[in-house]
């Protein structure tokens, strides 16, 4: 059973109920370069609340680095350390799960982002953003020789995915088999970009497993590698911990499988029906509301300012009732003194 958030009581009991907030990024915080209404204002109200902030997302485009750039750029306040993306959470397994001998190479299907993560663990790599490979003349006579080094092929959100890449990844799972590692970052059918959705990196990598036959091992949202990450470097307790997403079978079940409480959010790719509707879906957050803005009746936003469920806010952060009376947490009104009058 979900709990359909809209009332300012329950956005302030929302704040006091977890330490930990983990957010989603595509579809949360921002639609591509596009900021979420609020974003920035609830950012800042937990902040003010002392909460623990952690960033979470399968977009392996961008290494944890430029993830700080953006948030700069967007003027949201982050810190490299509270930022975990899957190009991150493919480097860490590859170093330290899979352990692969700094003899042996990664063939990567990927971005920029994804070669930083590698680099920055000392993991080798072919592929990716090499120039030789970014062509689109191959044609099926070229003779590809496979680098005797490569062991493991890597891959993630392309926005360059050519014929080249598909095939020299698929000759090396294909002719060396299980003695090649089969990595995905993360299997996002889609992502949210403004306007619209386009295919996401489980799309990029459906050739791959068609034509091998072979399925990834993901690290990324739902599975447990993340987490394992953030664990390594953060204490939180699971159950004063909430996961803030916008996809239920990445965000909302990686929040279930490790304990967490879990908010869903309208603005990404979830539709309403699918937690409301007649037929849900299986993957039940425990909480669902419009969009991240709303949490802003919680208390930080500015004085006037309307809040997503369409409540206005007062200078002290109470939310107002319909005859422009301030409310306090549990929804009673307040005399200008913040006495409780009813
Ligand atoms: O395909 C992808 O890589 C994903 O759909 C997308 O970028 C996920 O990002 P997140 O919503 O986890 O921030
Ligand atoms: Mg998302």
């Amino acid at each position: 059973m979900t709990t359909h958030l809209s009332s300012p009581s329950q956005y302030l009991d929302l704040l006091s109920k977890y330490d930990t907030w983990m957010f989603d990024c595509d579809g949360v915080l921002w639609n591509d370069d596009h900021l979420i209404d609020g974003a920035i204002e609830v950012l800042k109200l937990l902040r003010t609340h002392q909460k623990q902030i952690l960033f979470v997302t399968n977009n392996a485009s961008k290494s944890r680095k430029t993830y700080k750039k953006k948030f700069d750029q967007l003027g949201v306040e982050a810190h490299v350390d509270e930022i975990f993306g899957s190009a991150y959470a493919a480097a860490v397994y590859i170093s330290s799960v899979l352990k692969l001998p700094k003899d042996q190479k990664v063939y990567v299907i990927g971005m920029n982002g994804l070669e930083e993560e590698l680099a920055e663990e000392g993991v080798a790599y072919l592929g990716g953003t090499d120039p030789a490979d970014n062509t689109l003349s191959f044609t099926p006579s070229s003779v590809f020789s496979p680098d005797p080094s490569v062991s493991a092929v890597l891959c993630g959100l392309d926005l360059s995915l050519n014929y080249t890449k598909l095939s020299k990844a698929f000759t090396y799972l294909h002719t060396l088999g299980p003695k090649c590692h089969f990595i995905a970052t993360n299997l996002d059918s889609t992502y949210p970009a403004k306007g619209g959705i386009l295919p996401g990196a489980g799309a990029v990598m459906a050739g791959l497993r068609v034509a091998s036959g072979r399925e990834p091992v993901c690290v990324g949202k739902p599975e447990a590698t993340m987490l394992e990450c953030i664990k390594a470097k953060h204490d939180f307790n699971p159950e004063r911990t909430i996961m803030v997403g916008d996809r239920l079978n990445t965000d909302i079940l990686f929040g279930q499988r490790g304990g967490l409480a879990t908010l869903l959010v309208l603005s990404g790719i979830t539709h309403l029906e699918e937690v409301a509707g007649p037929n849900p879906s299986p993957i039940v957050p425990t909480y669902y509301t419009n969009s991240l803005g709303d949490l802003r009746a919680a208390g930080g936003s500015q004085n006037g300012s309307k809040i997503g469920n369409g409540f206005v806010v007062n200078g002290n952060g109470h939310a107002l009732n319909g005859n422009g009376h301030a409310l306090n947490g549990n929804g009673h009104v307040l005399n200008g003194n913040g006495h409780v009058l009813n």
